[in-house]
């Protein structure tokens, strides 16, 4: 049987800084994951074959990041039936701007799951898979449970220090 995995596909190398969150979540959740460079623009047969081939070896769910006119995740939508996730990249004069429409303006029946321009959109790709993953996985719907209750202690945590701070002013 194949192995499930989330492939993250990325437009450039350049891409990467931004892409790093995503990764840190999948293996936080120790997630099995594919990273590479292929863009719809520069190497479409390239990318066609690659989602193709992925989705038949067990890719679950594809993340799509690219900056400027960003058309991976779109591209890669139309080839799968998979969920597509897509990372607008902040770079180039628009800072992102141009990325975010690009990505999430798709039209109706080939979606594009889009998140937040940037590092934070990237993080949540992350976040967004495993919650995807883990509708059949109830291993992983409790780490992603267990991960939810640590990062709300960890705002308790900073209120009980501003609540202390405020206290001795
Ligand atoms: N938007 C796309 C696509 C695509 O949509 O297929 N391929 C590359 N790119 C983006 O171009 C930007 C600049 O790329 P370079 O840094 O290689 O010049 C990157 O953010 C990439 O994702």
């Amino acid at each position: 049987m194949s192995k499930p995995f989330v492939a993250v596909l990325m437009g450039s190398d350049s891409d990467l800084p931004t892409m790093q969150a995503t990764l840190d979540v999948l293996k936080t959740f120790d997630i099995q994951f594919e990273a590479k460079v292929t863009s719809a623009h520069r190497t479409p047969a390239a990318t066609h074959a690659y989602v193709t081939d992925a989705e038949a070896r067990g890719c679950k769910v594809f993340i799509c990041a690219a900056g400027l006119a960003a058309h991976l995740a779109g591209a890669v939508a139309g080839i799968t039936t998979r969920p597509v996730i897509g990372v607008p990249v902040d770079c180039g004069p628009l800072q992102g701007h141009d990325a975010l429409l690009s990505t999430v303006m798709m039209p109706g029946g080939v979606p594009v799951a889009t998140v937040a321009i940037g590092s934070a959109g990237a993080k949540n790709a992350g976040y967004l898979a495993a919650q995807m993953l883990s509708v059949g996985d109830d291993a992983l719907a409790l780490k992603v449970k267990e991960e939810r209750a640590i990062s709300a202690e960890a705002v308790q945590a900073k209120d009980a220090k501003l609540q202390e701070k405020l206290a001795n002013v």
